[in-house]
């Protein structure tokens, strides 16, 4: 476009030349001016030529550096990307690029009781899980050090955090990989007739669940033992497990976990997490430590033997109007006494007829070993890892009080915050506690599901 303008101009110039030499031949004949006039036409035509020819070198000059430039920022912001990855800085995504992402948060995957998980796609084609975190508990600077302690831990057994959206008001959005089979609960709790199925869901094998249990002490053992600074999850729980496309599972939620110094072997924390996973000693508020997420564990692993939740409501068979608290493990541990263990395991699991007593048998006894009472009785997830893979074998477990039967044995209603305040209560007397709760503390524990 350009050397055509340059060309029509040179064209337009020289026919103006001519056409003046000959005007001022015929008019001037060969006299001094006509040659005058001759020599400035040539002048100004070529100062003109030239302007136009350096110009023109100067745009071309000047694209080849913006392409140039172009390019190199292209690479540069792949290269980066690609850094960022393999190095797990949290990337700082605008709210902009997740709405795009999310389609403007239209794919709801799931729901928990900080904000809602969103489908995502992001530019480079990566399928993410978006966490919109309604809550304004955490301030923007502890958001931020949160984000970026947990981003840089690697476990293949962790879902990996992306990155994160802040803003000085909530919501905040946190942006994991998404893991297409969703979480453990789908694929051990038969689902309710009533409840729509929007995840992926079904019956487990023993199998995976077997090797899930593996994965998952896997991930807490790396937590609790490997990392600089020793991370409590503080939430481990069926939801808070996602399983891969291969149903290796991934433990997530990071959202209540705690940083704690190697040498720490305590640490006092307001009660969080949720009903059912709680070890007693958080309850008691006698401080935690990691041997509370292995109470949970030993939670999730009797989950899973039982497909059925630890606690839940049954109908009671003196008054069949009226509902009472059941507590699996309670009933773990009396099969267990009875020699009948076999009459715990999920029913589809023993209709399929694959699973394997000695395994199941062997998760029973860990399970009962991680939710003893007294926390320095529980083993170390190290062990845990050892035991499930049968480098070491596991003794039958000592019977334990289960105090948590004493706070579930009333027909309360949890929702119900004056019998709340007196169903803990008398629980704490019944364990020779001295502290006392105070009912905004508590609250925590009966939130969530
Ligand atoms: N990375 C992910 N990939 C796929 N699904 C996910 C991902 N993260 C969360 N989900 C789905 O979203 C659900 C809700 O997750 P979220 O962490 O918000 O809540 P929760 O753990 O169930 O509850 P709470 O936050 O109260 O502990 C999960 O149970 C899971 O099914």
């Amino acid at each position: 476009m350009e050397d055509r303008k340059v060309h029509t101009i040179a064209v337009i110039s020289v026919i103006s030349l001519i056409i003046v030499i000959i005007i001022c031949r015929v008019s001037l004949k060969l006299s001094k001016a006509f040659f005058l006039i001759c020599g400035a036409s040539i002048a100004i035509i070529l100062a003109v030529f030239s302007c136009l020819l350096i110009r023109q070198r100067y745009n071309n000059r000047r694209k080849v550096l913006e392409s140039q430039l172009k390019s190199e920022g292209r690479e540069l912001r792949i290269e980066y990307s690609f850094l960022r990855k393999i190095a797990g800085v949290p990337t700082k995504f605008r709210y902009k690029e997740l709405e795009e992402a999310t389609d403007d948060f239209q794919a709801v995957i799931g729901k928990g009781s900080s904000g809602s998980v969103f489908k995502g796609i992001l530019n480079d084609g990566t399928s993410v899980a978006v966490k919109r975190i309604n809550g304004e508990e955490r301030g923007e600077r502890e958001f931020r050090s949160e984000v970026s302690a947990i981003a840089s831990v690697q476990h293949v057994n962790l879902v990996r955090l992306f990155g994160y959206c802040n803003s000085p008001t909530p919501p905040r959005y946190l942006v994991y990989e998404f893991i297409p089979n969703g979480s453990l609960d789908c694929w051990i709790f038969p689902m309710k007739q009533t409840t729509t199925r929007t995840r992926r869901c079904g019956c487990l094998p023993w199998n995976l669940r077997y090797n899930v249990a593996i994965d998952v002490a896997k991930a807490l053992s790396y937590l609790h033992h490997d990392c600089r600074s020793r991370i409590l999850h503080l939430d481990v729980k069926p939801e808070n497990i996602l399983l891969d496309e291969n149903y290796k599972a991934l433990v997530t939620d990071f959202g209540l976990s705690k940083l704690v110094g190697k040498d720490e072997s305590q640490v006092m924390t307001t009660i969080r997490g949720t009903r059912g996973y709680l070890a007693p000693e958080w309850l008691l508020e006698r401080g935690i430590s990691e041997k509370s997420d292995i109470y949970s564990y030993g939670m999730v692993l009797l989950e899973m033997i039982g497909g059925r939740r630890n606690v839940s409501k049954v109908e009671d068979p003196r008054d069949k109007s009226k509902k009472k608290w059941e507590f699996f493990p309670k009933i773990v541990n009396e099969k267990l006494r009875e020699g009948k263990l076999m009459e715990i395991v999920d029913k589809r699991v023993v209709e399929s007829g694959n699973f394997d007593e000695n395994e199941v048998k062997r998760l029973v006894f860990i399970g009962l070993w991680c939710i003893q009472e007294k926390p320095r009785l529980r083993p170390s997830m190290v062990e845990i890892v050892d035991m499930l893979e049968g480098r070491v074998s596991v003794e039958e477990p000592p019977g334990t009080r289960m105090i948590l039967v004493d706070m579930l044995a009333d027909d309360e209603d949890p929702t119900d915050h004056n019998n709340l305040a007196r169903l803990l209560t008398p629980m704490s007397s019944n364990v020779d506690c001295t502290s006392t709760y105070s009912l905004g503390s508590t609250m925590s524990i009966f939130s969530g599901r």
